[in-house]
């Protein structure tokens, strides 16, 4: 099989994302027009938003919001501000959203946004423009029954609060449930804050006991100190596992003897400028551990490797470096199909981003049934039904991966594929059959 991706291009991303699912699909009964149609999205949608910046001048941003599949719910989905956000990126992480719903049982299909821009070269006004811009561009697309935003990669609570209020705006009404990830104030949901790093933390302790770990024997290197990133490596760390590598987009540290992540994560946040919704400065000037580079923080020798930043870091260009034996993927794609299967052929345990991550989107859920219902939850409501459910799916998954002889990919790909099946026979098939 020929691995059309690299470390830095991510042109076929949503080509390589299929072949799991055509994987999947010959370990299920599910009929192969359900499968050809599960192979691309329902929709796309790209806009122009016109920014009037800070000087004065006028710039115009690509953005887009993909439609993947609505079988067991609206789409759902968040929303990624990066240079290198393209349409073929956006439909891919739509695509794993179908999924991961269907994974943890969540009344939504997968939908996914993007803008393509450099967030960190924009001032907060400017970036502010740019979100209520993007939302009038995209409105008649979205809204609480069709399809509902949260943040991704460089967006956060303050972004979604700009994108519900435009919508809200728009449709001269309080639309609450449009957006979830929102700050708590204008209607967000205690722990979602947390919940994709909970939430992986959950599989990590399900799943390493049943491979023979315990945290203090267990070394780990996570990359990515963001959101998802800096909280797992926080948790873990304070779980007794030895976190001996970190790093952010610019370079990573590494300590053999484990890093104080809390001193770490103290570090990131004093890089943040007064006013700036990003840590500008690098952990990796730190000063307190080894430097070293996002390259070397993925080979290292460590049992388990957390990519937690973004896809397509382990391909068939570097897989042969891998030397970690168990990875968790809380990026969404961050190794490449053929990688992929080079590490499960050689032993290696790939626990999957359908998976690994859904602690996100399942406390958007809940986020979303408080907005609808106006009751709100305690914390320890929200981490209890998260825990729940990350530890059953998991089960689910690993008993699957046993009884078929199969990777925890493929397994995870099964249980999503069969509750879509289910939905998509409940509906007698009409759009996979209409000639
Ligand atoms: N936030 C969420 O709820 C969810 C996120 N995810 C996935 O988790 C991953 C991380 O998202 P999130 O933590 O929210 O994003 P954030 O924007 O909070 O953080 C991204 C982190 O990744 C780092 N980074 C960016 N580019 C690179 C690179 N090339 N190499 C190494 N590190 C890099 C950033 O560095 P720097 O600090 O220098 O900018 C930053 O530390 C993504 O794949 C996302 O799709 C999945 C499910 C839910
Ligand atoms: O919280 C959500 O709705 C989705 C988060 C997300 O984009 C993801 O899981 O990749």
């Amino acid at each position: 099989m020929a691995d059309t991706t690299t470390a830095s291009a991510t042109a076929s991303l949503l080509a390589d994302a299929s072949q799991h699912l055509t994987e999947a699909f010959k370990h299920t009964q599910l009929s192969p027009d359900a499968i050809t149609s599960l192979q691309q999205p329902k929709a796309n949608l790209a806009v122009s938003i016109p920014v009037r910046m800070d000087d004065g001048s006028l710039q115009v941003f690509s953005g887009y919001r993909v439609h993947y599949d609505n079988t067991r719910g609206p789409y759902k989905g968040g929303v990624r501000f990066h240079p290198q956000v393209s349409l073929d990126e956006v439909q891919s992480l739509a695509m794993w959203m179908t999924f991961k719903c269907a994974v943890m049982d969540l009344p939504f299909g997968g939908g996914k946004g993007g803008i393509t821009v450099d967030p960190k070269a924009l001032s907060k006004l400017e970036l502010e423009r740019l979100s209520r811009g993007y939302i009038d561009a995209i409105a008649s697309f979205i809204g609480i029954d069709l399809d509902i935003m949260a943040p991704d990669v460089y967006t956060n609570a303050m972004v979604m609060g700009w994108m519900m209020d435009q919508y809200s705006q728009i449709k001269q009404r309080q639309v609450l449930g449009v957006v979830t990830g929102k700050p708590l104030s204008l209607g967000g949901s205690v722990g979602r804050d947390t919940a994709t790093a909970t939430g992986a933390f959950h599989v990590i302790q399900t799943v390493l006991p049943k491979l023979g770990r315990d945290p203090q024997s267990t070394t780990v290197a996570v990359q990515g100190f963001g959101n998802a990133g800096s909280e797992l490596a926080a948790l873990l760390c304070r779980a007794g596992y030895k976190v001996v590598a970190v790093s952010d987009s610019k370079g990573g540290i590494y300590a053999a003897q484990g890093l104080d992540i809390l001193s770490v994560r103290e570090y990131k946040r004093s890089t943040r400028k007064m006013q700036a919704i990003y840590c500008d400065g690098s952990i990796c000037n730190m000063g307190q551990a080894r430097k070293i580079t996002n390259e070397e923080l993925l080979q290292l020798d460590v049992d388990v490797l957390i990519p937690a930043a973004l896809e397509n870091q382990i391909t068939a260009q570097n897989v042969q470096h891998i030397r970690a034996k168990i990875l968790f993927e809380v990026a969404n794609g961050p190794i490449s199909f053929t990688a992929s299967q080079t590490l499960v052929a050689r032993g290696v345990k790939i626990f999957p981003d359908i998976l690994v991550n859904a602690g996100g989107v399942t406390v958007s859920y809940f986020e979303w049934v408080q907005n609808r219902t106006g009751w709100y939850w305690t914390i320890d409501e929200v981490n209890e039904r998260l825990r729940n459910r990350m530890e059953k799916e998991t089960e689910h998954i690993w008993e699957i991966a046993q009884t078929q002889g199969i990777s925890h990919r493929t397994a995870a790909y099964v249980h999503a594929l069969r509750r879509l099946g289910t939905a998509i026979d409940a509906k007698g098939n009409q759009d996979y059959y209409r000639s």
